[in-house]
């Protein structure tokens, strides 16, 4: 449970404050005054500061100063009476997270603090990377594929450098995580971290959240406003979901990565900015760049050092790590004694594809761990939606040299519980099963998860029926590429080397042999190549030695 301290010497504003944040489940201390305040700071662990600016004893930025000292990145919200907005202001610069005016607006002021709890989230949880599963922290990153072992090795390399970094992966796969190491891995760790979702927020307010605004700039700015570039100096600002924002702000963006500088919305001063920016997104910018929605210019500024996340179904041996991390976490947290997870419940789990990734593994195992009742995990007890790709998987692999059958609508895919028997409550309908899982959790990607899970469902089935041949299987589907919201989707028609192919010579093509499909290959490469072996041979990545046996072998 998040510790606030509310500091305030008027009772009645105390108790509201008090009140209203007690009801939201923090654990409220108070205090009369900067004395006070500061030493039970001083005495007991606190995750947000609210205060007021004028203190019996002590001024408000005075306090802050102090307040740093104390603990660097402790999230202080300001609660200030109209006239003395200025102090507030300069309190912001000076690295106060927010300010409210009085007479406290409740709604406002629980927004406001959960904001600085998450703030608090954000900085404090320490980020280790490569833990073993039985000493991790719920802030660890868990895995050691090849393909994690890339990412932790680029954020060694990047984090200690001033540079812009973009983090890519499908939604779910660590890109927050990945960003707070970056930041706790930067010589700018002693600076604040502030997140903004660029998503969440529409675009009017986005551009006023980033960049701030004068009084009177629109209607409704009835006050002068601290923007996040301006708020976050010397710290690492995270611009997540980067690819939703919009063409006038991705300008306003590049300004500020290029030059440095920027202006508050309505005003002519201009700000230095000196914020590192660690941007994220689970969009193919590469796609919206030639589709014109995202500036060029803007995204090889941002490509400049990118590290890519793997989807968690591409991650091998790393899920079975995560299943048994999330055990861990989710026996403590729920109070049970779950030991194991069985063997059939592991397999069920290995055989579903995950589109939702970690997260929708990690809510996968909570609600299973919910319902165990004894050590063991077992599949009755795994959330009914886990069995349906799972039964989707087994069918595949068992089909593979069926006859094509009728295609199942979605509505239809059966559940079945860990005997193979129907679940009670078959046919589960994909859309629900995914909405039930995310929306217990409070999941803010709904739209992405539901829509990435029945594109990849349906572009599954139509390569069965097309005996994976994916121009035809692209063409039955008329897809356009830029309308696919699900990276794994896209990934599995291949749709950027379809393109390439339909001006060159498909390499591979229906009913084609290995030996055919290999000469074929090494006769584009020494094509490519103006006939030189060598240069072909490292284009396929075989040795040359390897290629001059099989231009023989192959008769080429
Ligand atoms: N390798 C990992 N090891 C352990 N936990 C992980 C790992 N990767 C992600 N998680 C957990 O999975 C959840 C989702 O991660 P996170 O929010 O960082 O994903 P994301 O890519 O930023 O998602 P989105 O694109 O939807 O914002 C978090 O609870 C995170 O702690």
């Amino acid at each position: 449970m998040s510790r606030i301290l509310v500091v305030d010497d008027e009772p009645a504003d105390l108790n509201l404050v008090r009140r209203a944040l007690e009801k939201q489940d923090y654990d409220v201390a108070t205090a009369d005054c900067a004395r006070d305040a500061l030493r039970k700071l001083r005495r007991e662990s606190v995750d947000v500061a609210v205060l007021d600016v004028m203190l019996p004893d002590e001024d408000g930025l005075d306090v802050l100063q102090k307040i740093r000292e104390i603990d660097e990145h402790l999230p202080v919200v300001f609660v200030t009476s109209g006239g003395e907005s200025s102090t507030a202001i300069r309190a912001m610069k000076l690295g106060a997270l927010d300010y409210l005016l009085k007479p406290i607006n409740v709604t406002e002021l629980r927004s406001v603090v959960g904001r600085a709890v998450e703030i608090r989230r954000l900085t404090e949880s320490p980020v280790e990377m490569n833990v073993d599963w039985r000493s991790s922290d719920i802030h660890s990153i868990i895995g050691r594929c090849p393909a994690m072992q890339e990412v932790y090795k680029s954020i060694g390399i990047v984090a200690g450098q001033d540079v812009t970094v973009l983090i890519r992966g499908e939604s779910g796969t660590g890109k927050e995580l990945v960003a707070r190491a970056l930041y706790q891995y930067s010589e700018r760790v002693q600076g604040p971290f502030l997140a903004v979702n660029c998503a969440a927020i529409p675009e009017a307010l986005l551009e006023s959240e980033l960049f701030g605004h004068e009084k009177g700039a629109f209607t409704g700015a009835d006050r002068k406003r601290i923007g996040k570039f301006e708020q976050c100096r010397g710290g690492t600002l995270f611009l997540d979901e980067i690819g939703d924002m919009s063409p006038v702000l991705q300008s306003k963006l590049l300004r500020v990565l290029q030059e440095k500088q920027f202006e508050r919305v309505g005003g002519n001063e201009t700000i230095q900015a000196d914020v590192r920016v660690i941007a994220a997104t689970h969009r193919n910018l590469e796609q919206m760049v030639s589709d014109g929605e995202f500036r060029a210019d803007l995204y090889y500024r941002l490509n400049g050092f990118s590290i890519r996340l793997p989807p968690l179904r591409d991650r091998g041996n790393d899920l079975d790590l995560l299943v048994e991390h999330f055990r861990r976490h989710a026996s403590r947290e729920f109070d049970k004694d779950v030991h194991v997870v069985s063997r059939d419940a592991m397999q069920v789990l290995r055989d579903y594809s995950w589109p939702g990734n970690i997260r929708e593994l990690q809510n996968a195992i909570r609600q299973a761990i919910l319902k165990t009742s004894g050590p063991a995990l077992l599949p009755d007890f795994l959330p009914s939606f886990v069995f349906t790709r799972a039964k989707h998987a087994a069918e595949e692999q068992q089909t593979d040299t069926d006859p094509p059958h009728e295609v199942d609508s979605i509505d239809a895919r059966v559940t079945t519980s860990a005997n193979g028997e129907p679940a009670e409550n078959a046919p589960v309908n994909i859309v629900t099963g995914i909405a039930d899982s995310q929306l217990d959790f409070d999941s803010t990607h709904l739209y992405d998860d539901v829509i990435g899970a029945v594109e990849q469902q349906l572009v599954r089935e139509v390569l069965k029926r097309t005996g994976g041949d994916k121009v035809e299987a692209a063409r039955r589907l008329g897809i356009n590429p830029a309308l696919l919201r699900s990276q794994a989707a896209l990934e599995l028609l291949d749709l950027a080397a379809l393109q390439h192919q339909e001006d060159d010579k498909p390499l591979i093509r229906p009913g084609m042999t290995l030996a055919e499909i290999e000469t074929e290959a090494i006769h584009q490469a020494l094509q490519q190549s103006g006939g030189c072996r060598k240069a072909a041979a490292k284009q396929l990545g075989i040795s040359t030695r390897t290629m001059q046996r099989r231009v023989k072998e192959l008769g080429i």
